[in-house]
């Protein structure tokens, strides 16, 4: 057996701090000008892909400072050799999710620049949830961009472009810059990698430019727990059942407010005991699913708290998803008791 079990050791480590910057490990929000250096324009790109574009602005723009954010870690590492290679110095990498960069690294009216290059269009209904567009999404990049300040989208996807130019019109404090939603051509524009695809098999690309042109109003994001927070979790004595713990589990849904939560699946350990619990939580615009471990801790405890993975900010919803998930642990398990808890 030998080796067989063990973990391949990662073949490709970020840590290059000059260039890739990880959402999770960033203070809310940046000091851009610090973080280059010098003060300048702010330009951002999200879902860079391989980097080209972000590294052609760069090149035509020496005085601003590029910020890209990118999910993958494959593109992403695609990019930081981009930027090595082609000796790129005003660009910082950021690997998160696009949206939870937008709503807090960057204060509101500070970006000159924001671009959307071929955003997956997920073209069945059933996956537009998945899309980074949507219309929380577009008020929010509006309230990010400085008045004057511009968001540039560019898709292959006709049916994408349609659904784009009705949630640009209704955004708030945005206006196109050209008499149409969209252009078929922006001249002096360097193609992406999808944009080049597209070109090639024929297929006409939409481009949209919109400038902030009024006041937009603060979009409704969650809420962060200040101060020295602990992520929250709970720790108990007692020997808990986990079919029951799962069958309570199961499909459970709870609101507050503006803020629910649902448990979308649960996993049993393979090797030893545990579940781990996928719960899906929205507030205001803003949707996330984080993971949840309900585990041993020692000899007759019990824990449950957040899984240390996926840029994990101590948000109130999670707070009170823990608490929520807590409680149903104990409605299937009466005999336990609480240990330490912060929730
Ligand atoms: C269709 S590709 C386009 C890549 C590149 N912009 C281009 O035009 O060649 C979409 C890219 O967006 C990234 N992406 C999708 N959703 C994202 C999100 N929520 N946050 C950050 N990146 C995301 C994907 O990983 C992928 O690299």
């Amino acid at each position: 057996m030998g080796d067989v079990d063990r973990i391949p050791p990662p073949r490709f480590q970020l840590g290059d701090p000059r260039w890739v910057l990880e959402l999770r490990y960033l203070p809310w929000p940046v000091a851009w000008a610090a973080c280059f250096g010098r003060p300048g324009p702010l330009h951002v790109e999200l879902g860079f892909g391989d980097g080209a574009f972000l590294a052609a602005l760069a090149r035509r723009m020496p005085a601003a400072n590029l910020v890209g954010v990118e999910r993958a870690l494959e593109p992403t590492r695609w990019a930081l050799r981009r930027m090595r290679r082609e000796g790129v110095e005003n660009v910082r990498l950021v690997l998160g999710d696009a949206f939870a960069a937008l709503a807090f690294l960057f204060e509101p009216g500070s970006i000159e620049g924001l671009y959307v290059n071929f955003p997956d269009p997920w073209p069945k209904a059933r996956h537009h949830h998945r899309r980074l567009l949507t219309p929380g999404f577009l008020h929010l990049a509006a309230h990010r961009l400085q008045p004057g300040g511009l968001l540039t989208i560019a898709t292959d996807d006709p049916d994408y472009a349609l659904w784009i130019a009705e949630a640009l019109r209704d955004t708030p404090g945005l206006e196109s810059v050209f008499e149409t939603p969209w252009v078929h051509a922006l001249p002096g524009r360097e193609p992406t990698r999808y944009e080049r695809k597209a070109l090639a098999a024929g297929r006409p690309c939409f481009y949209f430019v919109w400038r902030r042109s009024g006041a937009v109003p603060a979009p409704v994001l969650p809420r962060i727990m200040r101060g020295e927070a602990s992520m929250p979790h709970r720790i108990w004595e007692g020997d808990p059942d986990l079919s029951q713990v799962a069958a309570q589990l199961r499909g459970r849904l709870w609101q507050d407010g503006e803020t629910i939560w649902r448990v979308k699946g649960l996993y049993r350990a393979v090797e030893g005991e545990g579940l781990l619990i996928e719960l899906l939580m929205a507030e205001g615009s803003w949707v996330e699913t984080v993971a949840l471990i309900f585990r041993p801790h020692g000899p007759g405890l019990w824990i449950l708290k957040p899984a240390e993975i996926g840029g994990l900010r101590p948000t109130l919803a999670l707070k009170m998803g823990v608490q929520r998930i807590a409680q149903a642990i104990e409605e299937a398990t009466p005999g336990l008791r609480v240990v330490s808890s912060t929730i």
